[in-house]
């Protein structure tokens, strides 16, 4: 992973990718940790290149993950021009593989950009955000929202405390449909987090969540750009992204705070995540 980014601010400590929460005495907290531990039992047998159909890692994610064009990877999703939806997951090949390092199924692992930079937005109650230097192809890899991954229980007790607080909330819930149910995933980057806490959210957003698993149950919430972005423009998702999470778009399930993305299709409030 080649991430050189710091956090400016004192008492945040820089992680490049996610790490469990802190200990609690609850079955929750034992099946969370378990999870951590465990490793995906997939690998392939590629040599260089990992092929569509041949490579056991692109069979499981349904085919090619990523297209590369000169020294650039996209997901190839975008190329359909329009939002992703997931059908399959993604699944990275990973160190048990036997392809090359260099194999083209490897993106995320491999850390963020080096374009971003934070700074304080226009609109200064919304605080800090992160922003490029350089222009953003749509589909590109941006980073990753790394964080501590908490249990349930915890995510719902920080939480509350954030709000009555006063305080900004970090915690993304990620909801992935599976058959049997969904399987929910919390990360909470303020304390612990990497480049990607800065991520501020939008209405009409220029990025999208996307779970990318590598050698590990517990994805990755990496950030793909979902349209092309200029220097100097801030990157943001929609933190109620409804494929996604079950944020409420609704304003009677909002908490209240009023959005101010400032986007022409802004909804109005911040989405609010409902457990
Ligand atoms: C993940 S943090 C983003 C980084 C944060 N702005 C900072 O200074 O560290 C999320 C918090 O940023 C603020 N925020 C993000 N997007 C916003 C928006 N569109 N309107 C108002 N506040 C926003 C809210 O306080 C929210 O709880």
């Amino acid at each position: 992973m080649n991430d050189n980014y710091v956090h400016k601010e004192d008492g945040i400590v820089y992680i490049d990718e996610n790490i469990p929460g802190p200990k609690e005495k609850n079955n929750e907290y034992i099946s969370l940790i378990e999870l951590c531990n465990s490793q995906l039992t997939h690998s392939c047998n590629c040599g260089v290149k990992c092929e569509e159909n041949i490579c056991d890692c692109l069979k499981i994610s349904g085919g090619v993950n990523y297209t590369s064009h000169s020294e650039s990877h996209y997901l190839k999703l975008y190329k359909k021009n329009k939002n992703v939806m997931l059908t399959y997951p993604i699944i990275e090949c990973s160190a048990h593989c036997k392809c090359s390092e260099k194999c083209g199924n490897r993106l995320v692992q491999n850390g963020p950009i080096g374009t971003l930079y934070v700074t304080t937005c226009k609109e200064k109650s919304i605080g800090l955000g992160l922003f490029t230097n350089k222009f953003i192809a749509k589909g590109t890899f941006i980073c990753e929202y790394a964080g501590e991954v908490i249990t349930k229980s915890e995510a719902i007790r920080r939480q509350q405390y954030n709000e009555n607080k006063r305080k900004m909330n970090y915690i993304f819930c990620l909801n992935e449909h599976v058959s049997g149910g969904t399987i929910q995933i919390f990360i909470d980057p303020s304390m612990f987090g990497n480049i990607g806490r800065y991520i501020n959210h939008s209405c009409e957003p220029k990025s999208e969540i996307i779970p990318v698993r590598v050698n590990s149950p517990i994805p990755k919430l990496a950030v793909f750009s979902c349209v092309d972005i200029f220097p100097n423009e801030e990157i943001t998702f929609d933190y109620g992204a409804s494929y996604l999470t079950n944020s409420s778009k609704s304003q009677d399930l909002n908490n209240g705070k009023t959005c101010l993305c400032g986007s022409k299709i802004c909804r109005g409030y911040m989405p609010h995540n409902v457990y």
